[in-house]
């Protein structure tokens, strides 16, 4: 629908094609309701996080699912098998699902389900906005806490309480608007280092969510407001490699921690072992997560996390025109680690940790 949208200016609006009414944040939120399941899983997932950060759990967080989600139902089998792999490893490891529903492309491309559920151009965003929100609800009321990137400033209204960990990416880590919205967030936002490979971005992204600010935005009737932040004192560094090369190395860990130390800020640090961490090769990310693995064996202090992207099937595909030619549970962005990969690569980084833990008792047996 195209509003009348008059202008003293002629030919003003020569490029708005339409403006289309959505419903509110309140009323998304009154149609898809919180349970009182989604509620716990939210309050647990962020503070299991909030303790990670602060060093009080020694588990490490593991962002695993699908680079973007495309098809509920596929998602919601592969939340099913995460659900009970986390209550195997629960004791090293803790599991938050991966939901990515906001692409942000690197030129053109589809940019997730909220924007086009159809997947056809359609751009039926309402939908998108209701699919999101339900798909939420659904992996919160299964027990399994949710991490997503923050792409467009006005979606956390309709979506931000179903989160537990919220990334912003390394196309938008330097924008201001990115940086406020975070400030404001509830939950941790890790900040990713920049498509460039530079983490100094990201480490000022981070000092400026940590203080507060005033900026435009909807409030949760979708009216414009002047939203007023408190600043988010769990912002952290996600180290996702650069267009040339790798960041998840001890070197590259260690100047990223002096970074964020001369900033002023606390030393915490995910490795994502995707993206250019894995020059974009899925198969790779096993090898960057054992990396980290050893650098936590000799004592790293700083890595908080981790983060695979993983789906049903191994690798990725084209987005067919015909979508009836769409293989289930297979990326339509970047490829993914295929589910039994991911399943033998989560044990056995548990079993490495667990083997870690364990060695540590016996020597403080030992020594007592
Ligand atoms: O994680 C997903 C992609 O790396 C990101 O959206 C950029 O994708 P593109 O370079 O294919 O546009
Ligand atoms: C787009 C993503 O990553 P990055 O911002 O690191 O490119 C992503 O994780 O989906």
């Amino acid at each position: 629908m195209k509003r009348d949208l008059p202008s003293a200016v002629e030919g003003h609006h020569a490029h708005l094609a339409a403006i289309d009414p959505m419903p509110s944040p309140v009323e998304l939120r009154a149609a898809l309701p919180f349970s009182d399941m989604a509620a716990r899983t939210v309050a647990a997932g962020r503070r299991a996080i909030r303790d990670r950060l602060d060093g009080r759990d020694p588990r490490l967080l593991v962002i695993v699912g699908p680079c973007s989600l495309h098809d509920p139902v596929a998602g919601l089998e592969y939340a099913r098998r995460l659900r009970r792999l986390a209550d195997e490893v629960s004791e090293t490891l803790c599991l938050v699902m991966r939901v990515y529903f906001e692409k942000p492309r690197t030129s053109t491309g589809w940019k997730g389900l909220i924007n086009d559920p159809g997947m056809d151009d359609s751009f039926r965003i309402a939908d998108g906005m209701h699919l999101a929100r339900r798909f939420l609800l659904d992996i919160n009321e299964l027990g399994l806490p949710v991490a997503s990137e923050a792409l467009d400033p006005i979606s956390p209204q309709y979506l931000a309480e179903l989160l537990s960990w919220v990334a912003i990416g390394a196309r938008t880590t330097e924008s201001q608007t990115h940086r406020e919205m975070s400030s404001g967030l509830a939950m941790p936002v890790g900040f990713k280092n920049g498509t460039d490979g530079g983490t100094q971005t990201a480490v000022n992204a981070i000092l400026s969510a940590s203080h507060p600010h005033a900026f435009l935005g909807v409030d949760p009737s979708g009216r414009a407001a002047v939203l007023r932040t408190r600043g988010n004192p769990y912002s952290h560094l996600v180290l996702r490699g650069g267009s040339d090369r790798p960041n998840y190395d001890s070197v590259s860990v260690a100047l990223a921690g002096k970074a964020l130390q001369k900033a002023g800020l606390a030393n915490n640090i995910i490795i994502d072992c995707s993206h250019g961490n894995s020059y974009k090769n899925h198969a790779l990310q096993g090898t960057v997560l054992r990396d980290v693995l050893q650098q936590l064996g000799h004592g790293n202090q700083s890595i908080a996390g981790v983060m695979l992207e993983s789906f049903l099937e191994d690798g990725n595909q084209a987005i067919p025109t015909d979508l009836s030619q769409l293989r289930y549970g297979c990326s339509v962005t970047d490829a993914c680690l295929g589910w039994s990969a991911t399943e033998a690569l989560l044990r056995e980084a548990h079993a490495t940790l667990l083997a870690g833990k364990n060695a540590e008792k016996g020597r403080q047996t030992l020594s007592a």
